[in-house]
């Protein structure tokens, strides 16, 4: 009873479906309600079964069709390396069909490269012993037809608990197209660099042709000469090199010296201009390296000296020739290890400073007298730049003459348009000692009385023609017994007679030459000119 009543309540509300499929009880012989009630059971779950079967089939299909139209190939490979699977995709990229490859093993089939064959057991071997289950690399294959495609294959082993080789499961797309695409585009990239390097070296040629047009920012000239300069300061700058300029005065060392410390790349930091011939022997010390607080007396506060002031910078050390000895081998331990003391300090101080030096003395010759130190001057003539003196580039002369007109005609409210053939000759021909400082005071005199628009000189010019007296070489001798230093005295004693030996001041001699009243006194006693009458 208590099974009839079990069976009776097969599919009642609450009650597996499944209860209606068990046997039927052997005792007695179903009704014919519950055979019919069963069938109608068995039918629902049938139906289930069917449409669980048919989603499932469906599933398979959609697999079975994305497996086919993703652009990966797909190939399965057993522990033997036998080929189990072989996708649609897998025939259309490398050509063979299933039939032509099931069963076979990779190197049965002629579909790697012989390399990539040793590199494919090789990374299988290596997937194995470090348990990795997947990877991906390159690869070149052959298709069928022997033409070669390289493919970008993804790997996985399936192991089973004891970690041994089940099956390898490949995926691989077809990359060819797109290594094509990357070496061309890596090709179109380096012809784009080269062009572009060409370009910028074009440009740099362009622009240091501008410059020249230009004369060099506010360097004025066009001789080879000036050229040529220009080319050695481009090829020293960008390096940490000491630079010495070498030149009678006024010829421009310091607008050189300024000139290189833009073309390097320390342009944005200081530039500090020591003119050593300007500061008094005693103070040299001081202003070069600094002094501690109580150095000495009456030096109440700390200072900092012009090395430290160029740290990262340059320093340009004008007239060079004029420091003390004592202090030379100060100067040599800066220039050797970029170290020194400030006064009344033990402790060394580091800077990184390029040195730029100047002189207008021919240093050997100071070597030979005493007055200069041989491993210094060794130190500072790593890179000798010799400017050449105004009278060795009169190409330059009618250039500077109009930029200098020019430039006084505004700042003196004149209006000079002409300069006439015969001053322009006479100014060619002039031998000019004081160079182009000196040239730069006959064009401002000459501009102040000039009148009308035309130029006038305000002094007679061939005072010291060019044949009869002065020709200076590089080494600033001269060719006709007259030194540089007889046109040097008889320059400064004119402008002194001039101004009736007055040095300082508005009305001075200094200001005449352009010199620091400093420098004046020092260029008089180096020349020993003396005021007559004095002792
Ligand atoms: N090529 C040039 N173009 C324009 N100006 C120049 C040129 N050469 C020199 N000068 C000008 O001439 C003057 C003297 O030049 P600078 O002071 O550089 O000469 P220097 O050789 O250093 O002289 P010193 O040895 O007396 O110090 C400066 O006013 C400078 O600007």
């Amino acid at each position: 009873m208590q099974k009839e009543a079990e069976i009776k309540g097969t599919g009642t509300q609450g009650q597996s479906p499944l209860s209606a499929l068990e046997p039927f009880s052997m005792n007695r012989k179903p009704t014919y309600e519950e055979l019919e009630k069963r069938v109608r059971v068995l039918e629902k779950e049938s139906l289930k079964y069917t449409q669980t079967e048919n989603r499932l089939n469906e599933t398979l299909q959609r697999l079975n069709f994305h497996i086919d139209n993703a652009p990966l190939a797909v190939v399965e490979f057993n522990n033997r390396f036998q080929i189990t699977y072989w996708s649609n995709q897998a025939e259309k990229i490398f050509g063979w069909n299933a039939e032509e490859v099931m069963g076979k093993r990779i190197d049965q089939l002629k579909w790697v490269y012989k390399d990539d064959m040793h590199h494919v057991a090789e990374l299988s071997a290596e997937m194995l012993a470090s348990r990795r289950t997947s990877n991906i690399h390159i690869n070149r294959n052959y298709r069928k037809d022997g033409s070669v495609i390289i493919c970008e294959w993804y790997n996985s082993v399936l192991l089973n608990s004891k970690g041994k080789l089940i099956s390898i499961q490949s995926m691989a797309r077809d990359v060819t197209e797109q290594h094509r695409l990357e070496a061309e585009l890596a090709k179109a990239f380096d012809e784009i660099k080269r062009l572009k390097d060409q370009l910028e070296a074009e440009n740099i040629y362009l622009r240091d042709e501008i410059k020249l047009k230009e004369g060099f920012g506010e360097i004025i000239g066009a001789s080879d000469v000036i050229k040529s300069t220009i080319h050695k300061i481009r090829q020293v700058a960008p390096s940490k090199t000491t630079v010495l300029f070498a030149g009678e005065t006024g010829t421009g060392k310091g607008i050189f010296a300024r000139f290189l410390h833009r073309e390097s790349d320390r342009r944005d930091r200081p530039f500090v201009n020591v003119n050593c011939a300007s500061l008094p022997a005693n103070l040299i010390e001081s202003e070069l390296f600094g002094r501690e607080k109580g150095a000495y007396t009456g030096s109440t506060a700390r200072q900092i000296g012009r090395f430290e002031l160029a740290n990262n910078g340059t320093i340009f050390l004008d007239e060079i020739g004029e420091v003390p000895m004592e202090l030379q081998a100060k100067l040599l331990k800066v220039i050797e290890e970029g170290e020194f003391e400030r006064i009344g300090s033990p402790h060394p101080i580091k800077v990184d400073v390029r040195i730029i030096a100047a002189t207008n003395r021919d240093l050997q010759e100071e070597i030979k007298k005493g007055r200069f130190r041989q491993d210094l001057y060794f130190r500072l003539n790593i890179f000798p730049i010799n400017i050449p003196p105004l009278r060795d580039r009169k190409g330059d002369i009618p250039l500077l003459v109009k930029a200098f007109v020019a430039k006084f005609s505004k700042s003196h409210n004149r209006d000079i348009k002409r300069i006439p053939a015969k001053i322009m000759e006479s100014l060619k021909n002039y031998a000019w000692p004081g160079n182009v400082r000196e040239l730069i005071n006959v064009m401002e005199r000459a501009v102040i009385v000039s009148e009308g628009s035309e130029l006038q000189l305000a002094e007679k010019i061939d005072a010291i023609p060019l044949d009869s007296s002065i020709r200076g070489d590089e080494s600033f001798s001269t060719g006709s017994g007259e030194t540089l230093a007889d046109a040097e005295r008889e320059h400064i004693l004119k402008a002194l007679q001039q101004t009736g030996w007055r040095i300082e001041g508005p009305r001075g001699a200094a200001q005449i030459l352009d010199l620091q009243p400093n420098t004046l006194r020092a260029r008089m006693k180096k020349l020993g000119i003396k005021r007559p009458g004095t002792p």
